[in-house]
């Protein structure tokens, strides 16, 4: 099978965790695409959904699902998302496709998180993936330096603005053993509005597209 197909197999799953006469929340990558072409066909059966960027926001207004504000609504029973890296604790990295902060946000409000990933997402040790750091343009450079001092290589994800208008540093070469602590640290630096590490709010389940098929831990 090829990734992308493990992908979908992984989102299509899924739908399990989809209520009826629920709103649910949706993330943002090629693999919620494949989750937002299931949710198409159970649309009929769905108050509607929230969204975690513009992009998945059109495609789910394409099917003709309803996409209502965050500030909308009061509470939200699922969270459906990828990751660019998971470990065994259900820590990710997020936002090779900068939608970080709003997923961050969506995933903050909903009772359950629900990660959808194909198995080559699955780490032992975050970090070889770049992690993705979402900064006031003003800030970037400070941004950098600080990120330096925390042992990582920042660079600047050029061309790329994120749906909040902000940019994007991808922090190379970090072991992060303590995923918790340095979501937390980053948190501080002035001038960050979100990193992609997601251990603080990790995922409660997890489904893995393998060759033998979808994958619930
Ligand atoms: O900003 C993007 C998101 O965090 C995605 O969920 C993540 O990058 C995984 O994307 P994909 O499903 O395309 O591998």
């Amino acid at each position: 099978m090829t990734q992308d197909e493990l992908k979908k197999a992984a989102a299509w799953a899924a739908l399990e965790f989809v209520k009826e006469n629920t709103i649910v929340g949706v993330g943002t990558g090629s693999t919620v695409n494949h989750f937002i072409d299931a949710l198409g066909t159970v649309k009929d059966t769905l108050v509607g959904a929230v969204s975690s960027s513009e992009a998945s926001t059109a495609r789910l207004k394409e099917l003709g699902i309803e996409v209502f504000e965050l500030n909308d609504i009061d509470a939200l029973d699922v969270y459906i998302d990828g990751a660019d890296e998971i470990n065994a604790q259900n820590e990710m990295i997020k936002g090779g496709g900068a939608a970080l902060t709003r997923e961050k946000i969506v995933a903050a409000v909903a009772k359950q998180f629900v990660c959808i990933v194909d198995d080559t997402k699955l780490v032992d040790t975050l970090g070889e993936f770049p992690l993705p750091v979402e900064v006031i343009p003003m800030a970037r450079s400070y941004v950098a330096r600080e990120l330096l001092k925390l042992g990582g290589d920042p660079v600047y994800r050029q061309g790329v603005v994120t749906d909040n208008g902000n940019v994007i540093l991808d922090v190379y070469n970090l072991n992060i053993t303590n995923a918790k602590q340095l979501e937390t640290d980053i948190n501080q630096i002035v001038g960050v509005v979100t990193n992609g590490l997601f251990a603080m709010r990790g995922a409660d389940k997890v489904i893995i597209g393998t060759k033998n098929g979808p994958q619930i831990k």
